[in-house]
């Protein structure tokens, strides 16, 4: 495609194809979007954030990412449709305008980017990172178990042969080291979704301890409401609540590092489906799936730009 007018939103798309999306649409809006190359994967690919800011220096953040588990592609594709989204609803979508003027969105699209390729090439099937784990035949960590937040703790595994393997160490995996240090240095980010696919589910914190959160009661309120108009628009039902009540309990995942880091409002979404499919969502559920899901994430845009 030569413009992100004709790229095809309907289908997945390989690497190559996603980070030529990225700069093409800086391109086009080049007051609007920017590339951060926040750090390099382990095989060496960049790690792409795109920036959508209307200019100004300290202004407050939300970050989306997406695609950080490598095989759930739905997750990517929506991630392309967002972006544009932004750009196309920009000076048009009263509430997008609202919330751009007044913060910044960045998002991550190819969060795992090794895993990605992978799963284009190999095994369809894989969730991990790609980095070696030095004496086993077994390959990457789990870059949802690699966060220090309950690091090490019940709901991952110490085997690198496993799916929820946490890694060595915390942070370990240079995927998940690069969101860290960029939290850290931006400094005022008020909003983090991390984006994963099958179940249907809007998750907050915690997943590590069956220790409410202190924002408890504003997380699920506003969850509530995110889900409501996911659902206003094709009638697609999801659950709602923290990660070990609503799913299960999981330790080192990302968005009980964000909350502890001070971003109140941390967000796991589980988009389509509850797997009729597994993980192989037919590509016509993509647009239907990145409509709805973008009705849920302007309700936490709007809830963070007022709050
Ligand atoms: O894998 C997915 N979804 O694709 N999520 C599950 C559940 C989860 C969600 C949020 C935080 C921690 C754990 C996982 O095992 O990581
Ligand atoms: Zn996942």
């Amino acid at each position: 495609p030569r413009t992100t007018d004709d790229y095809d939103y309907s289908n997945y798309h390989t690497i190559a194809d996603i980070n030529a999306f990225q700069d093409m649409l800086v391109a086009e809006n080049p007051n609007l979007v920017s590339k951060i190359v926040i750090c390099q994967s382990y095989q060496g690919r960049p790690l792409n954030v795109l920036k959508f800011s209307t200019g100004g220096t300290s202004k407050p953040g939300i970050w989306l990412d997406t695609g950080i588990h490598s095989r759930e592609w739905v997750t990517q594709a929506s991630g392309t449709w967002f972006a544009k989204k932004i750009v196309t609803d920009y000076g048009r979508d009263a509430a997008l305008t609202a919330i751009l003027d007044k913060m910044d969105i960045f998002l991550e699209i190819v969060t795992n980017p090794d895993g990605c390729y992978y799963t284009h090439t190999s095994n369809r099937m894989w969730r991990k990172t790609r980095k070696p784990n030095p004496g086993s035949s077994c390959i990457g960590t789990d870059p949802n178990r690699n966060w220090d937040a309950g690091f090490g703790g019940p709901g991952a595994s110490d085997s690198p042969c496993s799916e929820t393997y946490r890694g060595p160490k915390a942070h370990s995996e240079s995927e998940v080291k690069s969101i860290v240090d960029f939290v850290k240095s931006h400094g005022n980010l008020k909003t983090f979704v991390s984006i994963h696919k099958n179940s249907q589910m809007l998750l907050y914190p915690y997943g590590y301890t069956r220790t409410t959160c202190k924002d408890e009661s504003e997380l699920h309120n506003l969850a509530r409401k995110a889900i409501t108009d996911l659902a206003s628009l094709y009638g697609t039902s999801y659950r709602y609540g923290s990660i070990i009540n609503t799913i299960y309990q999981a330790s080192g995942g990302t968005i009980d590092w964000t909350y502890n880091h001070g971003i109140k409002n941390s967000y796991t979404f589980e988009l389509r489906d509850t797997s009729h499919y597994g993980f192989i969502l037919p590509a016509n559920q993509i647009l239907p799936t990145a409509k709805e899901t973008w009705l849920a994430l302007m309700a936490i845009m709007e809830h963070t730009k007022d709050n």
